[in-house]
């Protein structure tokens, strides 16, 4: 056995992770509280989610430089603190500041009981890469939108000697911006209720994300316009049957639509919570029963209205041959994103269903403050 080290061959080379393998490791680094390695802009740090950061962690960082919060610009809002790169905010963070302290300021389910929290002051000068890449890092696990950052000279042996993953902003914000690719992992015949004869498609994503699927309904032709609709998943209304929304009836009328006219394909896209997943969507549920509204709720969480990305539905339909779609929604952000993505909208068909008492208001905020058409 040599120890020694040498260049390593090409095919050796291939046997470690890529860039997109270790976006991957690094989410679940985040999500157990793991720190990772930023590098780029001419510094590194180390970096860690808010969500799951625990003391022992947060005296290791601690004992490495002194530590910085990093924020969205809308969660930066809500605290009346200045965000002065824009979409993110650089917080400087007390000595005396523990974990509750940090996940106070990150978290706003104490807001409005808590409304003076802080001191919270605003860090300025120098790059705020760094910041917004860990921050877009925590949004991609699911995490609150906030990080805590320690800059280290020595990166590389740093995450050599603990084990940490290494990520370079340069290969890591392309490689999270890009469209991801989809394997066509297995199909099935599935006989539905509603639908009448159909299949399953399973689309694996090959960053170790979550799977999204297609059902095919019928046997549409792939020459002429499809009956399309693009569903993003929402356990609470598919599932337990929530009032508070319309997913529900509109997964519903979607499949009977598709069965009566004999054809359709229903993309279901694992994007819960309009892609922040179930547990930020759950937070936001919990605002909502303070009185503020789906979008406010989103933005005092730090999130954006809506941060999915519909280019993978555009990548299904193309993967399953489809080029012309008639599609099923009220969301003129879905038709835009289908046209930019070289698919043709033929016609966009009204889906409206499941309005009650409960989601009147829900529904009248998405048409007032997202576009959806009523
Ligand atoms: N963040 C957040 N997400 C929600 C809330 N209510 C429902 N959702 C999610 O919103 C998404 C609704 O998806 P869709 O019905 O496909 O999309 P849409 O933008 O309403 O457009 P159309 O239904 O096609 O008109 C699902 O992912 C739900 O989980 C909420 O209050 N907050
Ligand atoms: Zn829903």
């Amino acid at each position: 056995m040599t120890l020694s080290p040498s260049a390593p061959s090409p095919a050796l080379a291939a046997l470690g992770p890529g860039v997109t393998e270790r976006l991957a490791r690094a989410r679940g680094d985040l999500r157990m509280g793991v720190p990772v390695v930023l590098a780029g802009d001419g510094e590194a740090a180390l970096a860690v989610a808010i969500e799951a950061l625990d003391p022992a962690r947060l005296a290791g960082l601690r004992a490495l430089g002194t530590p910085e919060l990093a924020l969205t610009g809308h969660r930066a809002e809500t605290l009346k603190a200045f965000a002065c790169d824009g979409d993110i905010a650089r917080i400087a963070v007390p000595a005396s500041a523990d974990t509750a302290w940090l996940r106070a300021i990150a978290d706003p389910q104490d807001d409005l009981r808590v409304p003076m929290k802080g001191p919270v002051r605003g860090l300025y000068g120098g790059s705020g890469a760094l910041h917004r890449a860990a921050v877009l890092l925590a949004k991609s696990a699911r995490l609150l939108p906030a990080a805590l950052l320690v800059k280290i000279p020595d990166p590389l042996a740093l995450a050599g000697e603990y084990g940490l993953t290494f990520l370079r902003l340069d290969e890591t914000l392309p490689a999270m911006s890009r469209l991801v690719p989809l394997d066509d992992v297995v199909a099935a015949r599935l006989p539905m209720a509603l639908a009448g004869a159909g299949r399953l498609h399973i689309f694996r994503p090959d960053d170790g994300g979550d799977e999204h699927y297609a059902i095919e309904i019928g046997q549409p032709s792939r020459d002429l316009p499809v009956l399309t609709r693009l569903h993003s998943a929402c356990f609470t209304g598919d599932v337990l049957g929530s009032l508070k929304c319309d997913c529900g009836p509109q997964l519903h009328a979607a499949l009977s639509q598709m069965g009566e006219a004999g054809g359709g394909v229903l993309l279901y896209l694992n994007q819960e919570g309009r892609g922040i997943g179930l547990a930020n969507k759950m937070r936001a549920y919990s605002l909502q029963d303070q009185g503020f509204d789906t979008v406010e709720a989103n933005h005092r969480l730090g999130f954006e209205d809506d941060e999915r990305d519909f280019r993978i539905g555009a990548e299904l339909l193309r993967g399953l041959g489809f080029s012309q779609v008639r599609l099923l929604t009220n969301n003129p952000r879905k038709v835009a994103m289908l046209d930019s993505c070289g698919l043709k909208v033929v016609e966009r068909v009204p889906l409206q269903v499941g309005k009650t008492r409960e989601n009147a208001a829900y529904l009248a905020t998405k048409a007032a403050k997202s576009g959806h058409l009523l």
